[in-house]
C-alpha cells in the first residue's frame, strides 16, 4: 500500500459471514484505503469453514463471537503497522451480517467502558459473553420457534404486516426464543442482546448501541410502520427482552463519539463519531446509491433484488425492511434460487457451454419469444415455492422442449419478468426516472443486461459492488456528520463514481412485456396450483 497521505475520511466497516472488512473513503468519495481479515484463513484458532460452524445436526450454525473481536484486533493494528493516520477519521460507521445475534453477559457493559488502551480487545472482553457462539443467518434450527410466533400474533400473513417478513429461521426473534427455551440459564445471565451490526458499534462505542431501524426489521420483531418493538412479538419470543435489547433508533442517527480506548491505542480523535451499524443488505443499498423507484439486480448464484419502495406491501414471500437512508422510506429483499446455476445449465444443454453461443440466441430471438414461456427451477425455488422445468406455448398448452434459441429466450424472459411481478406484488412500481443497477457474474453479459432493460422497460447500468457495504457505511458515516441538516444522503454521496449505463429498453418493448407479464403471472399460478395442496 502506498505511503498515506494524511486526508480526512470516513471509515466503512463490514462484519461479514467469512470476513471482517474496512475501507477508508475520503472527502471527495474515494476509496483509499482497504483492508480485511478473513476467518478461515487469518484465525485459524476459531476453526471455521465458511466463517461458521455447522452443528452435526445440520440445522444450527454459529460464529464464534470473540473471532469477530479478533479480527477486529488483527485490522487495527495491521492499519496501524501500516502508519493509518487515524487522527484523520471523522466518523465511522458499519454493517454487520443481518439476523445474527450477540449476548452480552451482565456486567460487560462495565468492561466496555473500562479498556485498557494497553491490551487488545479480545484480551478483555473474553469473559463478555453468555453465549460463546453466536447464532447467525444461515440457522434454519427455529421451525418451532416460527410456528409459535406466527401463531401469537395470528398468522404469517399477519405477521408480515407487522414486521415485514412471515417468520424466517433465522430472524433474530425465533433465535432468541430457541436460546430462552433451551439456555435459560445464559438467557437470564444475558443484560443485553445486539445483532452483529449493533455489537460491532459497541466495540467502537465502548457501550452498547442501540439496533438501527433497518437491520432491526430482520428479527420479526419490529412494527416496521411505527418503527418500535412489537410488544406481542417480544412476549411471543423470551420475557424481559426489551430491556435486553434497548430501543431501536433510526439508521442515520450518530450513536455518540468513539470510545477513548480507539483514542489511546491508535489515535482517533476523541470526537470522531460513530454512525449507527446496520445490516449488509441495507448498507449495500445504501453503497449501490440506490434511490426511490430504483432496483438492485444482483445475477449471482442466486439472484437477489434490491428495491426500493415507499408503499410496501407485506407479503409471505421476500422480505422488507425500514430504509437505511429515507427514513420515511422501505427496502425490500427478493431471493430467486435458480439463478446463475440454472443459466449455466440451459447454456450447456442449450448453447453448447458457450456463452457466446447463448448470447447469440439472445440476438437471435424476438423479445417475447413468439408467445412461448418457461419456467425453469432444478432446484426449489424460493420466490415462488415451485420445482421443474415448464414450459408453454403461445396457446398456453404445456410442451415438452423448446427449439434451443427458443429455449435460451425462455430462461432469461422468464427469470426477469418473474422478478418484475414479485417486485410489484411487494409494492415495487417501475416510474420514470427508474434506474436498474446490475451486479454479480451475469452482469457481464450485455445481452443479458438488454433482455433485463426491456422486461423492466428501463435502463440498466452496471456497478461494482465488491466492496458495496463497506462502502455504502463510509457513506452513511459522511451522512451521519450532516446530521440534524436534513441533508438528504443522495446530496452527500453526489461526488461518488457514477454506474456505467449498459442497456436501455429496445423501442416497442414495453408493448410486448406489458402483454406477456399477466400471463406470465397466470401461469405461475397454475403451476402453484397444480404443484401445491389447496390453499390455506
Ligand atoms: O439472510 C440474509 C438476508 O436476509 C443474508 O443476506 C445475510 O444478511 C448475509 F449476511
Amino acid at each position: 500500500m502506498a505511503e498515506h497521505v494524511a486526508r480526512r475520511c470516513c471509515l466503512g466497516w463490514d462484519f461479514s459471514t467469512q470476513q471482517v472488512k474496512v475501507v477508508a473513503v475520503d472527502a471527495e468519495l474515494n476509496v483509499f484505503y482497504e483492508d480485511s481479515a478473513h476467518f478461515d484463513r487469518d484465525l485459524l484458532e476459531f476453526g471455521t469453514q465458511g466463517g461458521v460452524h455447522v452443528h452435526e445436526e445440520g440445522l444450527t450454525v454459529t460464529s464464534p463471537v470473540l473471532m469477530w473481536v479478533r479480527a477486529l484486533d488483527i485490522i487495527l493494528e495491521r492499519m496501524k503497522a501500516s502508519g493509518f493516520d487515524f487522527s484523520q477519521v471523522l466518523a465511522l460507521s458499519g454493517a454487520g451480517q443481518q439476523h445474527g445475534s450477540v449476548y452480552w453477559k451482565a456486567g460487560a457493559s462495565q468492561v466496555l467502558r473500562s479498556l485498557s488502551p494497553d491490551l487488545p480487545l479480545h484480551k478483555q472482553l473474553q469473559a463478555c459473553f453468555s453465549i460463546s457462539d453466536s447464532p447467525v443467518w444461515m440457522d434454519s434450527s427455529t421451525t418451532a420457534q416460527c410456528r409459535q410466533l406466527e401463531a401469537a400474533v395470528g398468522g404469517a400473513q399477519a405477521l408480515s404486516c407487522l414486521t415485514g417478513s412471515r417468520a424466517y429461521e433465522r430472524f433474530t426473534g425465533n433465535q432468541i426464543a430457541k436460546i430462552y427455551q433451551q439456555n435459560p440459564e445464559a438467557y437470564s445471565h444475558t443484560e443485553r442482546i445486539s445483532l452483529v451490526s449493533s455489537f460491532a458499534a459497541s466495540l467502537f462505542l465502548g457501550s452498547y448501541s442501540p439496533i438501527d431501524c433497518s437491520d432491526g426489521s430482520g428479527m420479526n420483531l419490529l412494527q416496521i410502520k411505527d418503527k418500535v418493538w412489537s410488544r406481542v412479538c417480544l412476549a411471543a419470543c423470551a420475557p424481559h427482552l426489551e430491556e435486553k435489547l434497548g430501543s431501536p433508533v433510526p439508521s442515520c442517527s450518530v450513536v455518540g463519539a468513539i470510545s477513548s480506548y480507539y483514542v489511546q491505542r491508535y489515535g482517533f480523535p476523541p470526537g470522531c463519531q460513530v454512525v449507527a451499524f446496520t445490516g449488509d443488505n441495507p448498507a449495500s443499498l445504501a453503497g449501490m446509491r440506490l434511490e426511490e423507484g430504483d432496483i438492485a439486480v444482483s445475477l449471482g448464484t442466486s439472484d437477489t433484488l434490491f428495491l426500493w419502495l415507499q408503499e410496501p406491501m407485506p407479503a409471505l414471500e421476500g422480505h422488507i425492511f425500514c430504509n437505511p437512508v429515507g427514513s420515511q422510506h422501505y427496502m425490500a429483499l427478493l431471493c430467486f434460487k435458480n439463478g446463475s446455476l440454472m443459466r449455466e445449465k440451459i447454456r450447456d444443454e442449450s448453447a453448447s457451454c458457450s456463452w457466446s453461443e447463448f448470447s447469440e440466441a439472445l440476438r437471435s430471438t424476438e423479445m417475447g419469444n413468439g408467445g412461448n414461456l418457461g419456467f425453469y427451477f432444478d432446484v426449489m425455488e424460493i420466490t415462488p415455492e415451485i420445482i421443474g422445468r415448464h414450459r408453454f406455448s403461445a396457446e398456453n398448452h404445456k410442451v415438452p422442449a423448446f427449439p434451443r434459441d427458443v429455449e435460451i429466450r425462455a430462461l432469461i424472459e422468464g427469470q426477469f419478468m418473474a422478478k418484475r411481478i414479485h417486485a410489484e406484488g411487494l409494492g415495487y412500481q417501475v416510474m420514470p426516472k427508474t434506474k436498474i443497477l446490475a451486479t454479480g457474474g451475469a452482469s457481464h453479459n450485455r445481452d443479458i443486461l438488454q433482455v433485463l432493460a426491456d422486461v423492466f422497460g428501463a435502463p440498466v447500468y452496471v456497478i461494482d459492488t465488491a466492496n458495496s457495504a463497506c462502502v455504502g457505511s463510509a457513506y452513511r458515516a459522511f451522512h451521519g456528520l450532516a446530521a440534524g441538516t436534513d441533508v438528504p444522503f443522495s446530496e452527500v454521496v453526489r461526488l461518488a463514481p457514477p454506474p456505467r449505463l449498459a442497456a436501455t429498453p429496445t423501442p416497442g418493448a414495453s408493448q410486448v412485456y406489458e402483454a406477456l407479464l399477466p400471463r406470465y403471472a397466470k401461469l405461475e399460478q397454475r403451476i402453484l396450483s397444480q404443484t401445491q395442496g389447496p390453499p390455506e
